[in-house]
């Protein structure tokens, strides 16, 4: 440093002591040096700030806001011996014939009810979930603590992510895959087609290619939906009716779905159940959904929308309990018999089913409300609306004798009982259970 300040003071010295002119020219452009340099620092600085801005930035709050783009770009840590011991440990069976179950969308509402049921009753499970923003991410981080103290490890990842299928494969090779990670709501499919894409179409064909080519295969259940049924109006809704009038996006997914098990099943010998869920409903449930965020607004006092078909005609749902939607998923497991191929090719015909899962009692969506207002001691402010063309079907009711006959399938709550249990819930996530309920 200070060799550099005596250079630079020699160069500027004159040559001829004691007759030292300035040199105008060399000062202005020294000065014109280092304020360009200064310049630059700043404006290096400014060009640093914009990027860590624009790459640190908190994601967006709202769901209907949420970039799929964005999610598919994020990078999860996984993998090294810890890891894996971790994997081998929450997918260790504990039951004499228990099964290893990789549990996708384990932190969502069904996933988390399922994989807590499997590990129950000794089955070995491992989660994997992207814990994306469509709806608020803590709720999941919240049922993943739930998990975690019954011993169920949830794989941060994205089921697109075809290297750490194939890891988890390799470290456990599981008996049953119970495929829950999906894009959910059929109103969301209009403001983000992409995601639904991405998770619900993609997303599968990602899993059945890594489960059709690893050694054994294993047997596939995963949640169709009551969706599928679209526009038809022949109720109640039989597996054998016609799903070719699909009225969202979310609809057509699913039902692709239903069509590209038909190929994996067909080329490659999965053995692959679909589940019809009818708008499930329950603790811990999903905030996207009417029952949820009426019982929000109930309580903050402001207005719902109740959705009413032309001429005032009723519009009417099938809510099933979560219970119960967890017992028929278990019994599609238990009844599902093992894929006949391997090294990637079939070795003989393999099952292909689809089930409904539903209530068999439709209820009006104003009746859900009545029920809500009785158990939460607060009148709801109605606010009536003609249903609008976003995705909605004026009803749903499910035939559910085929699952009763193949899969003991009996759902024994009714909306006002698991309503109960659900506002219970409600009240004691949000509010320290400071409410009553009747
Ligand atoms: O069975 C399924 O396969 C699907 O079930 C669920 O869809 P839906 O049955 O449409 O449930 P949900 O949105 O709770 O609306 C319930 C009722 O409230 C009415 N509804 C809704 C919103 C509103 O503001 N007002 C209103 O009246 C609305 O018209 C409807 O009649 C899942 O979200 C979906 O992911 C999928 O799994």
């Amino acid at each position: 440093m200070s060799q550099l300040k005596q250079m630079s003071h020699i160069d500027s010295a004159p040559s001829t002591p004691g007759k030292f002119k300035m040199d105008k020219a060399s000062y202005f452009n020294r000065v014109r040096w280092h304020t360009s340099l200064a310049k630059l620092a700043v404006w290096s600085f400014v060009f640093l700030a914009a990027i860590l801005i624009f790459f640190f930035r908190s994601p967006a709050s709202s769901p209907i806001q949420a970039d799929p783009s964005r999610r598919s770009l994020r990078t999860y840590n996984w993998g090294g011996p810890v890891w894996e011991k971790r994997v081998r440990s929450s997918a260790r069976v504990r039951s004499r014939n228990g099964f290893a179950v990789l549990v996708t969308g384990a932190a969502g509402f069904v996933g988390t009810h399922v994989s807590a049921a499997l590990k129950r009753r000794g089955d070995g499970v491992l989660g994997i979930d992207n814990f994306n923003d469509y709806y608020d991410p803590s709720l999941k981080r919240a049922r993943q603590a739930l998990l975690e103290r019954t011993g169920v490890y949830i794989v941060e990842g994205d089921i697109n992510d075809e290297t750490l299928l194939r890891k988890l494969f390799e470290v456990v090779p599981f008996t049953h895959v119970m495929h829950l990670a999906a894009q959910a709501g059929v109103r969301y499919a209009m403001e983000n087609p992409g995601s639904y894409v991405h998770s619900n179409i993609a997303g599968f064909v990602n899993l059945l290619e890594v489960c059709k080519s690893v050694n054994p295969q294993p047997a596939i259940v995963w949640a169709s939906s009551s969706s599928v049924y679209g526009l038809n109006t022949k109720v109640p809704f039989s597996e054998r009716d016609r799903t070719d009038q699909p009225a969202s996006l979310y609809a057509a997914t699913k039902k692709a779905g239903e069509e590209i098990a038909h190929t994996y099943n067909h080329i490659y010998g999965l053995s692959l159940t679909g589940l019809r869920f009818f708008t499930v409903y329950g603790p811990w449930g999903r905030p996207d959904m009417a029952y949820f965020f009426f019982t929000r607004d109930i309580l903050k006092g402001k207005a719902i929308s109740i959705f009413e078909a032309a001429n005032h005609g009723t519009v009417a749902r099938d809510f099933t309990y979560i219970d119960d939607i967890v017992r028929g998923c278990l019994g599609a497991l238990d009844t599902a018999e093992k894929s006949t191929g391997s090294g990637g090719k079939k070795r003989g015909p393999a099952q292909l089913r689809v089930f409904n899962l539903g209530n068999t009692s439709p209820v009006p969506v104003s009746e859900l409300v009545s029920i809500l207002e009785r158990l939460l001691k607060v009148n709801a402010k109605r606010n009536i609306m003609r249903l609008p063309r976003n995705g909605d079907v004026q009803f749903t009711h499910a035939n559910i004798s085929y699952a009763q006959r193949e899969l003991g399938y009996k759902p024994t709550t009714d909306l006002q009982s698991g309503l109960k249990k659900f506002v219970r819930w409600y009240l004691n996530y949000y509010s320290g259970g400071k409410k009553a309920v009747e």
